[in-house]
């Protein structure tokens, strides 16, 4: 019996386009200025450009050299541990300052609603970090929705497409694998989920379902369809 729903964000609560096309030209255009600021005077940022240095092979004390790798990163969608953090911490400010609000689907803000008084625990496992994850969330289009979640997951645990990563989510949970149904658009993080034994369910937002031996739903709705099924 599902007890606990982990859920991607990309692609499945929210739009790709969101992601690709919002929130990480914001970050590139406020990176050079963000790290300018701040990589002296606050520790949060000095200790992720010291990732950045040793994860690239670049001179910590080179910042425009710095800068540039984190650009190109952006721009490879690089799911990096220390980008995510530095990207958390500047969207903040443009979720903050109203530059935009997170775009979450209409269909997924409903069912997070519904599952949670229906007494499902929710989970977030995201590339985004876990500051990045509570925004999207606590300034979405459907209002705050973070009271939904119990809790949240970034690559701090590893990659999304490592078995790794989710058995160690498991031991957090302290919940038996078969009790907790994935979400995701990604089907290589849906093998690797099954592989520790998760449930999953394969969102497909766009286009034509494809033949596939594991579930499949379009949105939120089809996802509650095929729980209660179960
Ligand atoms: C938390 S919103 C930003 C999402 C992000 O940075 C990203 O790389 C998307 O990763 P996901 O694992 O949600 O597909
Ligand atoms: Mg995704």
């Amino acid at each position: 019996m599902i007890r606990i729903i982990l859920t991607d964000i990309e692609g499945t609560t929210s739009s790709i386009s969101f992601v690709h096309e919002v929130l990480f030209p914001y970050a590139a255009e406020h990176m050079a200025e963000f790290v300018r600021e701040g990589h002296q005077s606050t520790p949060e940022i000095s200790a992720q450009l010291d990732a950045v240095a040793e994860v690239s092979g670049t001179d910590r004390s080179d910042i425009d050299a710095l800068i540039e790798v984190l650009l190109k990163w952006i721009q490879e969608d690089r799911k990096e541990t220390s980008l995510k953090a530095l990207q958390g911490m500047l969207w903040q400010q443009g979720y903050q300052e109203g530059a935009f609000h997170g775009h979450v689907y209409a269909d997924a803000a409903d069912y997070l609603q519904r599952w949670h008084d229906r007494g499902l625990r929710l989970f977030v496992y995201s590339s985004g970090s876990v500051k990045a994850q509570k925004l999207i969330f606590g300034f979405s289009d459907a209002g705050d929705l973070t009271p939904f979640f119990s809790g949240y997951f970034d690559t701090r645990v590893g990659g999304k497409k490592q078995p790794e990563a989710y058995r160690t989510i498991l031991g957090e949970l302290g919940v038996e694998a078969e009790t907790v149904l994935f979400l995701s658009d990604v089907e290589a993080e849906l093998e690797a989920a099954e592989s520790v034994g998760m449930k999953t369910v394969w969102l497909v937002r766009e286009g034509k379902k494809p033949d596939s031996s594991r579930p499949v739903a379009a949105d939120f709705a089809e996802v509650d369809a095929l729980l209660r099924a179960r």
